[in-house]
Order: structure tokens, then C-alpha cells, then sequence
């Protein structure tokens, strides 16, 4: 099945290394992993902050700018996507609250 974050991260690594001028990515790296991470919370607010008003279509934007950002960092710090999906994985097989829904369904 088609995974648009593996696809989005994929681009993102071939972003490394190349031409600031030329790639957002690229230039987010060249400037550090804190500068990185102050993207991220600033996103994560700016998402917040469009829940909090109720307006779907921008909270769907910041999202996926929070999104991108986020696989930023994970690619700074050498995390890959599947990483943190065996982290979600691990925990759907010890919540509750996930086994009461797969018993109804
Ligand atoms: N998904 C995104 C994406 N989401 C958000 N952004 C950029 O993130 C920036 C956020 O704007 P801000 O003003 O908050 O940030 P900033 O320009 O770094 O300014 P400062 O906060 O540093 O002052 C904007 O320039 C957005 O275009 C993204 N830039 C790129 N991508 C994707 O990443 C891939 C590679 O893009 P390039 O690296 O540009 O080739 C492509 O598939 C793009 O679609």
C-alpha cells in the first residue's frame, strides 16, 4: 500500500546534501538540528491553534506542514519512518483500549 509520509521522507533524505539555494530541505539541514526542531514546535502550535478555532482546512494545512517538518527532524537525527512504526506497533499489542475495539469489530 502506497505510504505518502515513506514517500515524503524518501525525498527528504535525497535532500541532504544539496543545493540550499535550490531546496528548502536542503537549507532546513544546513542550518542544525535546533533550528530543525524550533520548526517543529512552531508548527505544532500553529496546529493547535487551528484546532482550537475550528477551522478544518487549516488545521489540515499546518498539519501537514508539522508532518513535513517532523520527518525533517526524524531525518536529522537518522530515525526512519518504520522506526516509529514499530514503536506504534509495540503499543497496539499492550492497549486495552485497542483489543476492547478489535473484539467488537
Ligand atoms: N512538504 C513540504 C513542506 N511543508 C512545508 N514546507 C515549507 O516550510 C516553510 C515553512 O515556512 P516558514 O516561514 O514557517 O519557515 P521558513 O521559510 O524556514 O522561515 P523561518 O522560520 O526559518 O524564518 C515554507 O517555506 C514551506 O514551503 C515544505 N517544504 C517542502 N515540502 C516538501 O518537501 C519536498 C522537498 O522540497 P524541497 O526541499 O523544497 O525541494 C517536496 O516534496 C515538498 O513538497
Amino acid at each position: 500500500m502506497a505510504d505518502p509520509l515513506k514517500d515524503l521522507y524518501a525525498t527528504i533524505l535525497a535532500r541532504k546534501g544539496g543545493d540550499p539555494e535550490k531546496s528548502h530541505t536542503a537549507r532546513l539541514f544546513t542550518r542544525g538540528t535546533a533550528k530543525i526542531a524550533q520548526k517543529v514546535g512552531e508548527e505544532a502550535v500553529e496546529t493547535v491553534i487551528e484546532a482550537m478555532r475550528g477551522d478544518r482546512g487549516k488545521l489540515a494545512s499546518e498539519s501537514a506542514d508539522l508532518l513535513y517538518h517532523l520527518l525533517v527532524l526524524w531525518a536529522d537525527a537518522g530515525l526512519t519512518p518504520d522506526d516509529i512504526y514499530a514503536v506504534l506497533a509495540a503499543r497496539q499489542g499492550v492497549s486495552g483500549i485497542d483489543e476492547k475495539k478489535n473484539r467488537k469489530g
